[in-house]
């Protein structure tokens, strides 16, 4: 495993994302009132856990990852992930650095003109990213098959899988507290994606999925959102629990 597949003291999982009360409507229709996309979902995310996000298309759960990353405003509710021995809000941090600390990944990049390359050195631009350490994000997508001349070409050129693979390359490559991930390896077959799992299994991570068996593969827990704005989070149905459920 690499470093930056490492958690810093496992011993004694302390919590380091907290989600309180977060509440977001569903966008009102020609002045309708609107009801609610998810309704007060509170939860504590441990050091090195992985919960996956689960529930019906359109239910809200990028949305509400957007929330917590501070890229959506939510209605209600409180987001803090904690620094050294305490928790701090968004507000107190500051929204560039919560978003260095907490970072949502998307499917697929937005399209960018230039090259992969390009998009390392605008990181490395940003003057919240500029005190923090970072790995190599070419070492990390070489892990998955992404050979480094494929970071030289321009992003249209690349195919679904390896924009998909470089962009969580060069998330991980920032070190986050948090991984807020909207369904990572969706462009991915199933060896490239065993690869990305592994690398991922030790990090903080909220993961959207639409794979019951992925689920159970990364997860301990799982946060189910359901159409009436509710929600549940369980632990995660084992391989061998599901089987002998069906
Ligand atoms: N900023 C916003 N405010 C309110 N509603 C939004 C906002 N952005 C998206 N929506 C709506 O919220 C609903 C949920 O969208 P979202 O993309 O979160 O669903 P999802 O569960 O991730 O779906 P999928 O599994 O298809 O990706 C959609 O109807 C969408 O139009």
């Amino acid at each position: 495993m690499n470093s930056y597949g490492a958690v810093a003291g496992t011993g004694g999982a302390h919590g380091v994302l907290s989600v309180k009360e977060l509440t977001k409507r569903r966008e009102e229709v020609n002045g309708e009132t609107a009801d609610y996309l998810f309704y007060d979902v509170s939860f504590e995310l441990l050091e090195g856990e992985i919960l996956a996000v689960r529930g019906p298309s359109g239910v809200g759960k990028t949305t509400i990852l957007r929330c917590i990353a501070q890229l959506t405003q939510s209605e209600a509710g409180v987001c803090m992930v904690r620094l050294g021995d305490s928790y701090t809000t968004p507000t107190e941090l500051g929204v560039p650095q919560w978003r260095a600390d907490v970072m949502y990944v998307p499917q697929r990049p937005a399209q960018m003109a230039g090259t992969p390359l390009d998009l390392i050195d605008m990181v490395n631009s940003f003057k919240v990213q500029a005190a923090r350490e970072h790995y190599d994000p070419v070492e990390i997508a070489e892990d998955w098959g992404v050979t480094p001349d494929l970071w030289e070409k321009k992003w249209p050129e690349l195919s679904g899988g390896e924009q998909q693979r470089i962009a969580l390359a060069v998330a991980l490559s920032c070190d986050p507290k948090v991984l807020l991930l909207d369904e990572p390896t969706s462009a991915l077959d199933p060896h490239t994606t065993q690869l990305v799992e592994d690398t991922l299994a030790t990090r903080t991570c909220l993961w959207i999925t639409h794979s019951e068996a992925q689920e159970r593969r990364v997860a301990t827990r799982t946060l189910s959102m359901h159409p009436d704005g509710s929600y549940s989070i369980a632990p995660t149905a084992s391989a061998s629990t599901a089987a002998s459920s069906m």
